[in-house]
């Protein structure tokens, strides 16, 4: 199940403990979106691939969702789906290739290719039978705009399957058994562009799942304290790495709540951070949130050891490989601290955190699809440290999304001003260089960023923007400044909107903000001539510059 985490009698898992619909994904771009619907429903919902084997699932779902996906169903070596999701005696709804699945399944004649693709918005109408709308359409009685994204169509209804909405296109848009709670919808309806679609998968889930709406981030964060404190026991200690961003910053608290003084935190000053950054972020989580932490200083090591790389790839994997290193050698320290001291067991634990989005990566239906760029990855600590150190992986968070974090923060009573930090990347400053990194480019970085997002806070801009940095372009640029001619490096502000990091657009600034900040920019720091704002959308950027 992908869950690499030691099972525990007793330490249940968020799908063993709430109500949870079960979405199987066959490769559709929106998969993701049913359960980020569902959970904002404070309906539980997790994704696996639609290859999962049902008798291997460590929990017995209320209903299963099958998702869309760019095979056709008669097509040979598609995928299908485990016929023992049948056997179960729960709900099951089929979006697009998931409504053809089940038809194809009934009789594989009941899927041909369409003459005609049909992309965009189609009016639905629920279609009464006996008088009476069905289940799926309670509360959608008016027409609804819907979304249709398909090729392949019904060409009849599958034995023992009735209609019950029509579309100007399809005469199969929404289909059910007659007898069983089978259900199936030619359009997508986790799509913002379908109407009323978070109301009929709430008729599902809800209606005819009966899931009780009790995901909420204060059961989840006690379910989480108790499955910790029993994974932990009364004498595990836990070791962490933390960055005093938003994810290590929840993690460690949860952690703190959950085991107190028996878990360790480290910091590392890899020399790329923002301005203050490392002392800002002892000060905060000493302070506010009263972890015990070890700030390791290494920022001479990265920066001479960043001296003559240019290659973005290169720097990553250095910025990565030496970071294990230093943590290896603090986890080392700490633990034989810990070993002479009065606490009472060894360090068992490590403690990552990992969000949905990286599960949902990994599990996500799909061939083998390009590296875009390898992320600094904390992902290769553990393997080394459970290795070598017999350490082994707690990862709080790998269920939750980024404002699901956030949502957990707050209940943590962590300080608002965390909570919304922007994120920031464990290469920091070094792939927001083009070319080398010096300390001199460093210190232009660090000062250009200060003013970009203290006017940005200023401007009341900061909780609306997702992403924003300044970065510096070392090819120089000619300039007159005070009569004379200056000849110097070109500053890149970058703000992005996104929700989930994976596509992104540039936020759209007054010009009389940006113009400040350029003001400010090169007036305030020195070997600065030119700052521009740059409007580049992911795809086909991508939100770092390196
Ligand atoms: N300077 C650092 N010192 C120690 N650990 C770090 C450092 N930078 C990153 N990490 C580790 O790498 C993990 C991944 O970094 P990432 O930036 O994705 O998360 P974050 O910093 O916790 O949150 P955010 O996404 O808000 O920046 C962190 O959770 C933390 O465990
Ligand atoms: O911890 C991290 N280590 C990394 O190596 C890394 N590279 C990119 N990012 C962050 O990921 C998000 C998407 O960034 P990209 O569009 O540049 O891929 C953005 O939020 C980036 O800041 C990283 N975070
Ligand atoms: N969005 C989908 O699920 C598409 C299903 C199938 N590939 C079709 O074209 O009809
Ligand atoms: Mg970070």
């Amino acid at each position: 199940m992908g869950n690499p985490e030691p099972a525990a009698d007793g330490a249940l898992l968020p799908h063993q403990k709430f109500d949870t619909v079960l979405t199987l994904d066959f490769g559709s771009q929106y998969t993701h979106l049913i359960t980020r619907r569902l959970r904002e429903l404070n309906v539980y919902s997790e994704m696996l691939p639609c290859t999962q084997k049902i008798a291997e699932l460590d929990f017995k779902p209320k209903g299963i969702i099958l998702s869309g996906g760019p095979h056709s169903v008669y097509d040979a070596g598609s995928p299908h789906v485990d016929p023992a999701i049948f056997d179960l005696g729960v709900p099951i709804l089929g979006v697009c290739y998931g409504m053809q699945e089940l038809a194809y399944r009934a009789s594989p004649d009941n899927v041909i290719a369409g003459e005609r693709r049909e992309y965009g918005h189609s009016i639905l109408t629920a279609k009464p039978v006996n008088g009476k709308v069905d289940k799926l359409f309670e509360g959608l009685e008016d027409s609804m705009r819907v979304w249709m994204s398909h090729g392949d169509k019904l060409v009849k209804l599958p034995e023992g399957f009735h209609t019950v909405a029509t579309s100007e296109n399809s005469e199969y848009a929404a289909i059910t058994h007659g007898e069983k709670p089978i259900y199936g919808l030619q359009f997508h309806p986790e799509v913002t562009h379908t109407q009323h679609g978070t109301h009929l998968l709430k008729n599902f889930a809800v209606g005819i799942c009966g899931c009780q709406q009790n995901w909420t981030m204060s059961a989840f964060l006690d379910q989480e304290i108790t499955r910790i404190r029993t994974l932990v026991g009364d004498k595990g200690q836990v070791l962490g790495a933390v960055s005093g961003g938003v994810d290590s910053t929840v993690a460690a608290k949860l952690m703190k709540e959950a085991i107190g003084d028996r878990f360790w935190a480290v910091l590392v000053n890899n020399g790329v951070m923002r301005l203050n950054e490392s002392e800002q972020v002892e000060k905060d989580l000493k302070e506010h949130l009263g972890i015990h932490l070890t700030v390791v200083d290494a920022s001479k090591l990265f920066l001479s050891g960043l001296e003559g790389i240019t290659d973005p790839e290169k720097k990553r994997k250095f910025i990565g490989g030496t970071f294990i290193d230093i943590f290896e050698q603090e986890a080392k320290k700490i633990e034989d601290a810990a070993a002479g001291s009065d606490l009472p067991g060894k360090i068992e634990f490590f403690l990552q955190g990992t969000l949905y989005p990286d599960v949902i990566e990994s599990l996500s239906y799909k061939g083998p699809s390009a590296t875009i760029k390898t992320h600094h990855n904390v992902g290769g600590l553990p393997e080394r440290m459970s290795k070598g150190q017999g350490l082994k992986l707690i990862e709080p968070l790998r269920n939750l999304y980024k404002d699901e974090v956030r949502a957990l923060g707050r209940e943590l009573g962590i300080a608002e001003e965390l909570v919304m930090r922007h994120p920031f990347p464990g290469p920091g400053i070094a792939v927001r260089i083009l070319g080398e990194v010096t300390q001199e480019r460093v210190n232009i970085a660090r000062q250009a960023d200060h003013i970009f997002i203290s006017e940005i806070r200023k401007a009341g801009l900061y909780d609306k923007i997702s992403q924003s940095y300044a970065a510096v372009d070392p090819s120089r640029a000619v300039g007159v400044m005070g009569d004379k001619r200056v000849y110097g490096y070109i500053i890149i502000l970058r703000a992005v909107t996104t929700t989930d990091f994976m596509t992104a657009e540039a936020f759209e600034f007054p010009w009389a903000f940006l113009q400040k900040v350029m003001n400010r920019i090169v007036n305030e720091v020195d070997g600065v001539c030119r700052v521009t704002y740059d409007v580049t959308s992911k795809p086909p950027g991508t939100i770092e510059l390196e």
